[in-house]
C-alpha cells in the first residue's frame, strides 16, 4: 500500500536560530492512527504545521504521492486538515454554524453544498443543536467538538490532531476518544497523553530535542519504562 504521508528529511528551524525539526522522516499508511509524543519542545506542535503547509521546512511531504509545494498547497489543505491545540485560535465567527462553513465558502463550494457539509460535519460531532449558539461561550468540550467539525468540513482524508484532550474533564476526554475513534480518517495525534495515545492508536512515534527517536508499535513502546523515562514521558 502506497503510504499517505510521506516526510523525508523534514528540518526546520525558527527565525530566532533555534532548530525544531532534524532530518525527520516518516510513512503513514492511510487509515492508520499515529500518536506523536514526546517532552515540552519536542517539536511536535511544528512537524504539525509543517505538515499542514502552515510552516515551511526543508525536505520533502508528500500527500497521497504529491509533493508539498505552495503551488500544491491549496488543494492539498483540503485533504490534510490541522486542529489546533487551542480552539480558540480555530473558531472565530459568531456562531458554530459560520465557524464550520468558513472552509467549504473559502472554497467556493455552492451554498448547496456547504450547507450539508456543514450539517454532515456537526453531526459528525455530536454538536447538531449548537449550530446557532455562540462558540466563545461554548464549553471547552464542545469548542474541541466543533474545532474538529470546521476541518471535517473540508472532507479531509487525513486529521492532525495538536493535543487534542488537553483542558478536558475526565467525561469530555472519554466523549472525545470516543469520537477520534469513529473517525474513518488517518489520524496524527500529538499528545502528552499517553493513555489516549495508548486506546486510539496503535502506532506511536516519540519525538524528541527535533528528532524521531522511536517508532513502533503503541504496546511495545509504552511497555518500555527505560524509553519512557529517557524522553521525559513518566
Ligand atoms: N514561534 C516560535 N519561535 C521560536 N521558537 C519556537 C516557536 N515555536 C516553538 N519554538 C521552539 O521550537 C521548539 C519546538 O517547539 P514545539 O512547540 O514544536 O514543541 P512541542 O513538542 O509541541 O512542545 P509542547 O509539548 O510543549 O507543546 C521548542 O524549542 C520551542 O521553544
Amino acid at each position: 500500500m502506497n503510504p499517505f504521508l510521506e516526510v523525508e528529511n523534514l528540518t526546520y528551524t525558527y527565525p530566532d536560530g533555534r532548530p525544531a525539526l532534524r532530518g525527520i522522516g516518516l510513512k503513514i499508511l492511510p487509515g492508520e492512527r499515529v500518536a506523536l509524543v514526546g517532552p515540552n519542545g519536542a517539536g511536535k506542535s511544528t512537524l504539525l504545521l509543517a505538515l499542514a503547509g502552515i510552516l515551511r521546512a526543508e525536505g520533502r511531504i508528500l500527500v497521497d504521492g504529491t509533493l508539498l509545494t505552495p503551488a500544491s498547497l491549496p488543494r492539498l489543505r483540503a485533504r490534510i486538515g490541522l486542529v489546533f491545540q487551542l480552539p480558540d485560535d480555530q473558531l472565530f465567527s459568531p456562531t458554530v454554524y459560520e465557524d464550520v462553513a468558513f472552509a467549504p465558502l473559502y472554497q467556493d463550494l455552492p451554498p448547496g453544498e456547504v450547507h450539508a457539509r456543514v450539517e454532515e460535519a456537526l453531526a459528525g460531532v455530536g454538536m447538531q443543536a449548537f449550530a446557532g449558539r455562540m462558540p466563545h461561550h461554548l464549553s471547552m468540550g464542545e469548542k474541541k467538538r466543533v474545532a474538529i467539525a470546521t476541518v471535517l468540513a473540508m472532507r479531509p482524508a487525513m486529521l492532525l490532531l495538536d493535543e487534542p484532550s488537553a483542558g478536558l474533564d475526565p467525561r469530555g476526554r472519554r466523549e472525545l476518544i470516543s469520537l477520534l475513534n469513529g473517525l474513518p480518517q488517518t489520524l496524527l495525534i500529538a499528545t502528552h497523553d499517553l493513555d489516549l495515545a495508548g486506546r486510539l492508536c496503535p502506532r506511536m512515534v516519540i519525538l524528541d530535542g527535533g528528532q524521531i527517536v522511536a517508532d513502533g508499535e503503541s504496546r511495545a513502546l509504552l511497555a518500555d519504562a527505560d524509553l519512557l523515562a529517557a524522553h521525559g514521558l513518566v
